[in-house]
């Protein structure tokens, strides 16, 4: 109780020293606490978890709702509340020793006033024994492997929010899809979130590879699969370790410059590349991967990489072929989380993720450690007299230190350099299709939605203008571009959905889950319900605007980055590194695009099904 108070205490304090960049300043945040009941029974209700003593889950005015009711109080502090989570999540979980906080004997559920019913009793399609209800599913008309949330919706329908979809190696599969139930799952989970999933990738950097590829192994991973396949101690031991500075708005704020830079020169790009129609070629969904490396690589890799710089004709270089071997471990990746059968034989799926990731982690480490000479000579040079300002490399300063974000993790007490070489190669096969999945969709949507497109131009035009350097606060002023960001991760999310293995029995759709059971909350089912989302099938970024009457109508409806101590590390780099780019291409251009419509594609995200072959002309100047 008394480690919650200080981390309520702590969060407001540490907004209040330049904590939140997005929206809210700290006069905001304090105001908003103490405006806003819901938020401040929030911090209440998260504070209170820790002694569950589950209570009602939402007030209003001393009006109690019980939980699972729709809480329909969410309507009208949904914004409010919704954006303080966003703000202050890191530090609302952030105690040191989270998982040993609490021991879970004895713990109750979250208690429904009515009876649970039984797991055995979740409706779902009919499993049969070994193949679930994979017969079941391959005869649907509405299943297509590649966008199986149509089949998952056919199965709502049919069974309703929440369902069982049993799968060979999955036999205990829950779905649900009320928001409330998400609320329930998070807190269920809080305090020990094991993701499944990613078990082929714990499996090859755990057990060394095959064919004589157990060097990286031995020297790199020993034993230790890092944060993406990771649960429980091991996972929040690196976690807890690497949040401060991937969520520290100093730090990611001073790349600001690199990544703003990297924009414009995309936005050069996109000019060079456009044919006699002003349409990019086929390929713009690979050009959109490059400037995510590259705009990644400014913190991760501390350095330009010069992706942008290369012609097709000419032999690729090693960054290139990073982009392109991310993207053929991610397709492996796709395929052996997709189907277990290597847990009983060795694959030529597993095959060829292992060797997709020797040859990824062997060009990425190769990347690191040029960086890390760049670093050594520096160090050198700023001894005999040159500037840090002068080098090549970034830095920034913390105090009279001055240190890369290399630097930064390296310096961490508890981490190993090969904890933070893991830890780097994860950010960079994870950070590159998300953000230009993310920006592709957001000019799809925009460009198919021209009276949208041009209120962002005008906000662009009024709050930012075109300055030479972008700063902070001209990407916090976006306030209409932000409602298109979300809506854009509402209507073509990037994440599949959220998933957990219950550590606890949890009441989830008035049924109890047992302990050890999988909870999938897919993101397309979740943001498309009319209940939810007044007009979901409308392309209406204003329902993020302050007042709107089409707010979500609960604060658990929408979470792109998920939510609590297991909630996506690279949001912060995401936000600013797509707000770079948006701003500079929209400032400068219009968008089109004349082709079929676009869907999107599962693979381990989500992905469009179509090249982005969009038309690009430049704006009249303002
Ligand atoms: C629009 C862009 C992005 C979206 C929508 C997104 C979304 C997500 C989601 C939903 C999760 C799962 C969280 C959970 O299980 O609760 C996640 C995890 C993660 N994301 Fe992102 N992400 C984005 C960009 C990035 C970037 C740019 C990076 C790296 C720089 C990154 C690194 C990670 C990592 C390392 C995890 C695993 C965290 C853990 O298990 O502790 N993401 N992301």
């Amino acid at each position: 109780m008394r480690a919650w108070r200080l981390l309520a205490k702590r969060s407001v304090m540490t907004s209040v020293s330049g904590g939140a960049p997005w929206g809210l300043n700290a006069a905001d945040l304090l105001q908003n606490i103490l405006r806003v009941p819901h938020y401040h029974h929030y911090i209440r209700h998260v504070s209170q978890c820790q002694t569950i003593q589950e209570e009602p889950h939402c007030s209003n005015n001393d009006k109690v709702i019980p939980p699972g009711d729709p809480c329909s109080v969410h309507d009208t502090h949904y914004l409010e509340a919704y954006n303080l989570m966003e703000e202050n999540a890191d530090m609302i979980f952030e105690p040191e020793n989270m998982l040993k906080e609490r021991s879970y004997d004895g713990e109750a559920v979250p208690e429904d006033s009515s009876l649970p019913m039984p797991a055995s009793m979740i409706p779902g399609p009919r499993a049969w024994p070994i193949v679930g209800c994979l017969p079941y599913m391959l005869g649907h008309k509405a299943f297509d492997p590649q966008r199986v949330y149509l089949f998952w919706e056919a199965v709502r329908q049919e069974f309703g929010p929440t369902f069982r979809k049993d799968m060979p190696g999955h036999s205990c599969l829950v779905f649900i899809s009320r928001p409330e139930d998400l609320e329930s799952l998070f807190r269920s989970t809080m305090y020990d979130p094991v993701r499944p999933g990613m078990t082929s990738l714990k499996k090859i950097r755990s057990e060394g590879g095959a064919d004589g590829h157990t060097h990286i192994h031995d020297t790199i991973f020993r034993g230790r699969a890092g944060i993406l396949a990771e649960q429980g101690e091991e996972w929040w031991r690196v976690r807890r370790r690497v949040q401060r500075p991937l969520t520290d708005a100093t730090i990611i704020h001073s790349y600001l410059p690199q990544m703003d830079q990297v924009a414009m020169e995309f936005v050069e790009r996109i000019r060079y590349l456009r044919d006699e129609k002003d349409e990019m070629p086929e390929s713009f969904n690979t050009e959109l991967h490059k400037w995510a490396l590259e705009s990644l690589g400014t913190i991760t890799l501390e350095r330009r990489l010069g992706c942008l710089q290369e012609d097709a004709s000419t032999l690729p270089s090693r960054p290139l072929r990073l982009v392109v071997l991310v993207k053929q471990l991610l397709g492996a990746l796709h395929h052996t989380e997709n189907l277990k059968l290597w847990q009983y034989f060795p694959t030529t799926s597993i095959k060829r993720l292992q060797e997709a990731h020797q040859v990824f982690t062997d060009v990425a480490l190769e990347a690191i450690r040029d960086t890390e000479r760049l670093l050594a000579t520096r160090g050198r040079s700023a001894s005999s007299s040159v500037t840090a300002s002068s080098c090549p490399l970034h830095h920034h300063q913390k105090g009279d230190e001055t240190s890369s974000f290399l630097e930064t993790l390296l310096r961490i007490p508890g981490l190993s350099r090969e904890d933070v070489l893991t830890f780097l190669l994860d950010m960079i096969f994870t950070g590159i299709d998300t953000t230009s999945h993310a920006v592709g969709n957001m000019l799809y949507l925009l460009a198919r939605n021209p009276q949208e497109q041009q209120k962002v131009q005008q906000e662009i035009d009024k709050m930012v203008g075109r300055p030479r350097h972008l700063t902070p606060d001209h990407l916090a002023a976006l306030t209409y571009t932000k409602a298109v960001f979300r809506e854009t991760l509402r209507m073509m999310p990037v994440s599949i959905g959220i998933v957990r293995r219950l550590n606890r029995d949890t009441i989830l759709g008035g049924y109890r889950i047992p302990a050890g059971w999988e909870v999938v909350a897919p993101t397309l089912l979740m943001n498309q319900q009319e209940a939810v989302f007044p007009r979901a099938g409308e392309f209406l970024p204003e329902r993020f605007l302050r007042g709107s009457s089409l707010a979500p109508r609960h604060h658990f409806s929408f979470l792109p980055f998920s939510y609590g101590p297991r909630m996506c590390i690279g949001r912060r780099i995401a936000y600013q590194e797509i707000f770079c780019l948006i701003v500079r291409i929209l400032s400068e251009l219009n968008v089109d695009y004349k082709y079929e419509d676009i869907h999107l594609i599962n693979r381990l995200s989500y992905g469009p099904s179509h090249p982005l072959r969009f038309t690009f002309t430049d704006r009249m100047k303002p």
